[in-house]
């Protein structure tokens, strides 16, 4: 340390300056809540984000492998991009039993991701009545927090297949229009920003672009909260 301070000093180089401000300066930590229901693959999200974040996936795909969360577990992630930050992710329970927690948790957290799964068109209300009782919560309505919408498991959705025919047990699938709609996507933005981007946990699709915007919305949140946008 002191020799890089003693260096520094001799050549004074305004680049010098830049490298000591770099390693002085502190990473932002950011705080979230990650919800959404049962099987929806919040916690294979997360797992695809930590080995994405230390470059230790390579062209093959990474199985990971998941176990129901119980109740919630807490995931601190060091970003060792050129914009450094430190995440530390609410990883919420999705099971039924558990996500009165997730009110318990809003409290403190500087956004929100909210995992739906594209192939679960059968709960899809049930889904948006929870993130809707979520964003009732009056901490969560007084932060106006940003929400990043990951409609999950992209990889099974509605594609053609090789051969050019429709996979039946894909055409079921959830588009982006129908997740926006169900949501109620263009009301919650009068409140929140929000982002809804597709995502597969499997694949890394969507992953490091959602939390990029989710980083950069909390940081320009922080500067100038959120104000509704005036509709006539
Ligand atoms: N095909 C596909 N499967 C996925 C994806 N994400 C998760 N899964 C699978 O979905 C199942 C549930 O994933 P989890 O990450 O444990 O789900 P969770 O939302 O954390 O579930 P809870 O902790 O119970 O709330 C696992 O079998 C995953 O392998 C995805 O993007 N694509
Ligand atoms: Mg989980």
């Amino acid at each position: 340390m002191g020799n890089l301070m003693n260096s520094s000093s001799r050549s004074g180089s305004p680049s010098d300056s830049n490298t000591l401000k770099r390693f002085f300066k502190k990473t932002p930590i950011r705080t979230i809540l990650l919800c959404g229901l049962n099987h929806s693959g919040k916690t294979t999200l997360l797992c695809n984000l930590t080995s994405d974040l230390i470059d230790s996936v390579g062209d093959d795909v990474e199985q990971v492998s998941t176990c129901p969360t119980v109740g919630v577990s807490l995931v601190e992630i060091n970003q060792r991009t050129s914009n450094r930050v430190k995440w530390r992710v609410w990883d919420m329970s999705g099971q039924g039993r558990f996500r009165n927690l997730w009110g318990y948790y809003s409290g403190h957290v500087q956004g929100l991701v909210y995992v739906v799964d594209v192939t679960d068109s059968d709960r899809i209300g049930v889904s948006r009545d929870e993130l809707q009782m979520l964003l009732d919560q009056p901490r969560v309505k007084e932060s106006r927090m940003p929400i990043l919408l990951f409609a999950n498991k992209a990889d099974m959705s509605n594609m053609d297949d090789e051969r050019g025919g429709v996979d039946q047990t894909k055409s079921k699938s959830l588009s982006l229009d129908n997740i926006r709609l169900a949501f109620g996507v263009d009301s919650l933005s009068q409140h929140h920003k929000i982002k809804v981007l597709s995502s597969s946990g499997l694949t890394g699709t969507g992953v490091a672009e959602g939390f990029g915007w989710l980083s950069e919305a909390i940081r320009t949140s922080e500067k100038a909260p959120f104000r509704r946008v005036a509709t006539n």
